[in-house]
């Protein structure tokens, strides 16, 4: 067993890690990187990049199902599914092949390898092999999928995230258990590619990361309209059969259905990888998920030197929040006891749906009622939307009513991907209803659709 000592000890070389191991050395410290796993980060494994390269074939299935509705006539188009997956996998090596060689050009003497446990609040150990003493610590395990209860039990007929990115064909069908983000991403980009897939909700009928009502209605009108969606219930059973899974779904309307299928998805929320940690034998004060407590300012765990980052401190599960986390932390790590609130920029949450979904700044329920009025648009008629056949949606903007501000918005819609940047860009700009209006809108544009909203918004005020 060797004995190593460090400034900062990073336990994960994810995203969160990489960032945080960067901002310690820039600070003039010393600092060592910890993956017990695989290099490569999850965003580029099996998390923002093979989900967003799936989509994209699918995308390019779906033109091609639509173009006869422009006058297009296609014949003889069939799903390759073997090449569809092919693409996806070289693309993903090799967006993967970039974070491995960044790791591996990072001096070795920082680079250990093994799953870190803490001993103390300054003390780890890694495998059977290492134990390492840090002035602090910044925990960037990232988080894992959360399996039903109802799913245990169905062996290699449940899927998560990570395996659907191994397949080497498309199967002929799927259930997704969870509408949630990755639920909504992958269930419509594997319909959209022919595989025969059911959508089931949960029991409080969310989808994607909607909160608003009205919006949420929306969303269940046009996704039901094009995928099998079981908008609201709970999966009461699952159990092999063999043809499959069979699954039984009350819905919250007191029915039932049944299905069979190939494969079972859990896609039904992820939970931080806190539970080999050790954490009990550290000062942390830990809470119901066995999260420490720490401060969504600086990220330090009550007063210890103890940082968290990215998806484990369970707060935003997002690369570029994980991104600037892991800067925070690590810098924080470095300058140890003189630890600064960090800068946040606005939020900004995006699904690679179609229609895609942005959420940005404050998102509907967690406005308080009465201080704020809601600027919408339909996409029905909106006009350039239209055009390209995309016109569907509603788009919502939340507007102060005493400062006129724009608070945040939950946007359904074509494009939703840009014009959340540009309501995000305004949001952290802190502009009025009146400065975004007196910017430039081309025509035709779908950013004319932003503008209904706005006006309907500053109409009320
Ligand atoms: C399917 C999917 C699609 C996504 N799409 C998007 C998207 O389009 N846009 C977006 O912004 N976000 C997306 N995300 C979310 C994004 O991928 C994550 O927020 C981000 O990757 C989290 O980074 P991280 O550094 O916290 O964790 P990770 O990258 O998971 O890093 C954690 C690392 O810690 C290691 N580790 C864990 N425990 C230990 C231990 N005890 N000792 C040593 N090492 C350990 C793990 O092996 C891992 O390498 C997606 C996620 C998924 C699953
Ligand atoms: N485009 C992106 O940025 C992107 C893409 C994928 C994932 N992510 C990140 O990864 C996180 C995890 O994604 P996710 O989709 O797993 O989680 P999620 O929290 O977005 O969705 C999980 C959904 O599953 C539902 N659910 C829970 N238990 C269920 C059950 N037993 N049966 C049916 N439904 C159930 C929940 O109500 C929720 O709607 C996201 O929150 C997001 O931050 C981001």
């Amino acid at each position: 067993m060797q004995t190593l000592r460090t400034d900062v000890a990073i336990i994960g070389a994810g995203t969160a890690g990489l960032s945080a191991y960067r901002a310690a050395k820039a600070e003039g410290k010393q600092a060592v990187l910890i993956e017990g796993g695989a290099y490569g980060t999850t965003c580029a494994r099996v998390g923002c990049m093979p989900s967003k390269l799936l989509i994209a074939a699918a995308e390019a299935a779906h033109a091609v199902q639509l173009a006869p509705r422009f006058g297009v006539n296609v014949s003889g188009v069939e799903v390759d599914g073997r090449a569809v997956m092919a693409r996806l996998r070289n693309e993903r090596d090799r967006f993967v092949g970039f974070v491995v060689d960044g790791v591996h050009a990072l001096p070795a003497a920082d680079r250990l390898v093994g799953h870190a446990r803490f001993i103390d609040d300054n003390l780890l150990q890694l495998g059977d092999h290492t134990t390492l003493r840090a002035a602090s610590v910044v925990i960037a395990t990232g988080s894992t999928p959360i399996v039903p209860e109802a799913l245990a039990g169905l062996g290699d007929r449940l899927l998560v995230n990570d395996d659907v990115f191994e397949w080497q064909d498309l199967p002929r069908s799927v259930a997704v258990v969870g509408a949630g983000v990755i639920g909504l991403e992958l269930g419509q980009a594997l319909a959209r590619l022919g595989v025969r897939v059911t959508l089931y909700g949960g029991s409080r009928g969310h989808i994607g990361p909607l909160t608003d009502p009205q919006v949420i209605d929306e969303a269940h009108r046009v996704f039901g309209a094009t995928l099998h969606l079981e908008p609201r219930g709970r999966v009461v059973s699952a159990s092999r059969t063999e043809a499959g899974v069979t699954l039984r779904y009350a819905r919250a309307d007191g029915t039932h259905s049944e299905d069979t299928f190939d494969y079972v998805l859990a896609a039904a929320g992820r939970r931080p990888n806190v539970a080999h940690l050790g954490l009990a034998n550290t000062s942390l004060e830990l809470d119901a998920h066995g999260v420490p407590r720490y401060d969504a300012a600086t990220l330090q765990a009550g007063r210890a030197p103890v940082f968290l980052a990215g998806d484990v401190n369970d707060a935003h599960a997002l690369l570029h929040e994980a991104a600037d986390d892991g800067r925070a932390a690590g810098r924080n790590a470095a300058r140890f006891p003189a630890v600064e609130p960090v800068a946040r920029r606005a939020a900004l949450a995006i699904v690679f749906s179609d229609p895609q979904i942005a959420i940005v700044g404050q998102a509907h329920a967690t406005l308080e009622a009465g201080t704020f009025v809601t600027g919408a648009v339909h996409f029905e008629d909106q006009g350039r939307s239209r055009v390209m056949l995309k016109n569907h949606g509603l788009g919502h903007v939340y507007v102060d009513r005493e400062t006129r501000r724009l608070l945040g918005a939950e946007w359904f819609g074509p494009a939703a991907e840009h014009i959340g940047h540009l309501l995000a860009w305004s949001a952290q700009m802190r502009l009025s209803v009146d400065d975004m209006l007196a910017m430039p809108f081309y025509h035709p544009v779908i950013e004319e659709g932003l503008r209904t909203a706005l006006r309907d918004a500053a109409a009320q005020l």
